[in-house]
């Protein structure tokens, strides 16, 4: 008898399991474009082949962008992660990024981070502001508003220049020597530098080597690095690992904490930093403040260097390989600045003119604006809980539900909409920005994402951008090496295209590699 129940039981378990898979594989989000799912591993059996099939290191987005091509470019699409993690939907359209990241009825702050945000947890601490919601968040941004004043990123020009010096110097070190250098390291440097200057009024000293900088600067590396695909470490004792090092950070930033405090109440010059601005209305130190303002700093670190690095790098790239852009950049800072490129002479003259220098540098800043819209570095992800009532307008006029879907506004597609950029939107053409009656949407350019939870350190990475290139673009020649180098004729002359840029040996598509430069001075 037993037997018997058994053996219909069974049957019929698995014919309910098999359906339930068959109804979330192929029936759940069928209305939704996305590539043929497999019944087991729905996408990622193919996001795997393509990671392993592309090149080395290559940024997920290159996937998406394949996916998205392969699929004829919907304004969204579903990349079923499941079992591993939530379903994702990766949006290629910036009206429908736009109501995202807005504000609504139903999420007045606009839709919450994804808990893909909380696996930089331990780098960034518990109460970061990126992992905050709702009132608890804008209690945060409005204590951290002044620090990023536009009047007060300004009045930091001065400590942005002194480390820029100091990456200057590298530069001609390297170009009297002829060595070949990882830009990478010499970039994330500086930045990090400049963040901790910024934001914590100390010297990182992160430019100095290994032996002289600040512990912070070790430890914060040293608790990045177990988040890289290649780290080594044992992955069991992972969680352990992390505590314990961070715990060490804390400690360091906790201590430079009570010093600027002190400082605050002995000192006649009271500091501007972030931080200062940031313990102006704090009367005591409760620990409670201090774990608090730790998570901030170390948030700052985290959003604030490798992203600006990554933008100057590849500026530095498309310049050496588009002479023609080059070209007007210089002539721009020539106008500005005279002919005379030395670093000490464009320090004063920034020192001495302040801001209107900086709005002079309009095609510089057009240049900017289009590598962050070709090679953007950072991103964001939303989640809504099932049944909360998240949908969206696509293109076509339908309204889609997407509730309990990771949100992934991927700014890589976005931002090379043909639709919106025309044949060559995968060009480097700053021009384009600068163009009387451009038809080029507010909405289709978002390297720093829109909406209130859109980046705070925006306008800190361009000012830093404009100065570092101010200093450096006219000072050297820039030679790629390795992937990306440019091809040469039988004389060694530069192989020009028809779009005015060198042609290369292979694709940069990722420009973190260890593969350096070569530098030579002008
Ligand atoms: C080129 C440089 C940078 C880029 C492209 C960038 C991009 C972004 C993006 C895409 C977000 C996510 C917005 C969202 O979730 O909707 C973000 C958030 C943030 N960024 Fe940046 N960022 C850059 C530099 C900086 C710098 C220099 C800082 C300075 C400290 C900074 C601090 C932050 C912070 C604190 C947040 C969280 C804001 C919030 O949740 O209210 N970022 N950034």
């Amino acid at each position: 008898m037993a037997w018997t129940l058994v053996a219909t039981i069974i049957p019929l378990l698995l014919f309910y399991i098999w359906k339930k898979i068959v109804y979330y594989r192929t029936e759940q989000y069928a209305w939704l474009s996305q590539l043929p799912p497999s019944l087991l591993w729905g996408h990622l059996s193919t996001l795997d082949k393509l990671v392993k099939t592309n090149r080395p290191n290559i940024h997920i987005d290159e996937i998406f962008k394949a996916m998205h091509n392969y699929l004829g470019k919907p304004a969204l699409f579903i990349v079923d992660l499941r079992p591993v993690s939530h379903p994702m939907c990766v949006i290629g359209d910036h009206n429908v990024a736009e109501q995202i990241s807005k504000i609504s009825k139903l999420f007045p702050f606009s839709p919450p981070k994804s808990f893909t945000a909380h696996w930089y947890r331990d780098l960034m601490g518990p109460l970061s502001i990126v992992l905050a919601e709702r009132e608890e968040w804008r209690g945060i941004r409005k204590q951290l508003n002044p620090g990023f004043a536009h009047k007060h990123l300004i009045s930091l020009m001065p400590c942005i220049l002194d480390k820029t010096q100091l990456f200057l110097t590298k530069l001609d070190h390297y170009a009297s020597t002829g060595e070949e250098f990882p830009l990478d390291e010499l970039c994330t440097n500086l930045t990090f530098d400049i963040i901790g200057a910024v934001t914590m009024d100390i010297d990182l000293d992160a430019q100095l080597g290994e032996e002289k900088q600040s512990a912070i600067v070790g430890l914060f590396r040293k608790l990045a690095s177990t988040w890289r695909s290649g780290y080594s470490g044992w992955k069991v004792i992972l969680p352990l690992q992390r505590k314990l090092i961070s715990r060490q950070l804390n400690a360091h930033i906790k201590e430079c904490i009570k010093e600027k405090f002190e400082e605050r109440s002995t000192s006649q010059n009271s500091s501007r930093s972030v931080l200062a601005l940031s313990l102006a209305e704090t009367q005591e130190l409760t620990p409670e403040v201090l774990d608090r303002t730790c998570d901030q700093l170390k948030t700052f670190l985290f959003a604030g260097h490798d992203t600006t690095s990554i933008l100057l790098q590849w500026t530095f790239y498309e310049l050496a390989r588009t002479p023609q852009v080059l070209r007007r950049v210089c002539m721009e800072l020539d106008e500005i600045f005279g002919p005379n490129s030395h670093p000490t002479h464009i320090r004063d003259q920034i020192l001495e003119h302040g801001e209107s220098v900086l709005q002079r540098m309009i095609y510089t800043s057009a240049v900017i604006k289009e590598i962050l819209r070709l090679y953007p570095p950072a991103a964001t992800a939303r989640f809504s809980t099932q049944n909360t009532g998240l949908s969206v307008r696509l293109p076509d006029g339908q309204d889609v539900c997407l509730d309990g879907i990771m949100l992934y506004n991927c700014q890589s597609i976005i931002q090379r909409d043909q639709a919106v950029y025309g044949d060559k939107s995968d060009q480097f053409i700053p021009q384009r920005w600068l163009e009387t009656g451009s038809t080029i949407p507010a909405t289709a350019w978002r390297p720093f994402e829109r909406g209130p939870r859109n980046c705070i350190g925006q306008e800190l990475a361009n000012i830093e951008a404009l100065v570092i290139l101010a200093c450096a673009t006219r000072r050297y020649n820039w030679e790629k090496v390795g992937l990306g180098s440019t091809k040469r004729d039988e004389s060694g002359a530069p192989i020009e295209k028809e779009n005015g840029q060198y042609e290369v040996q292979s694709e940069l598509y990722n420009v973190s590699t260890r593969q350096g430069y070569l530098q030579g001075r002008k």
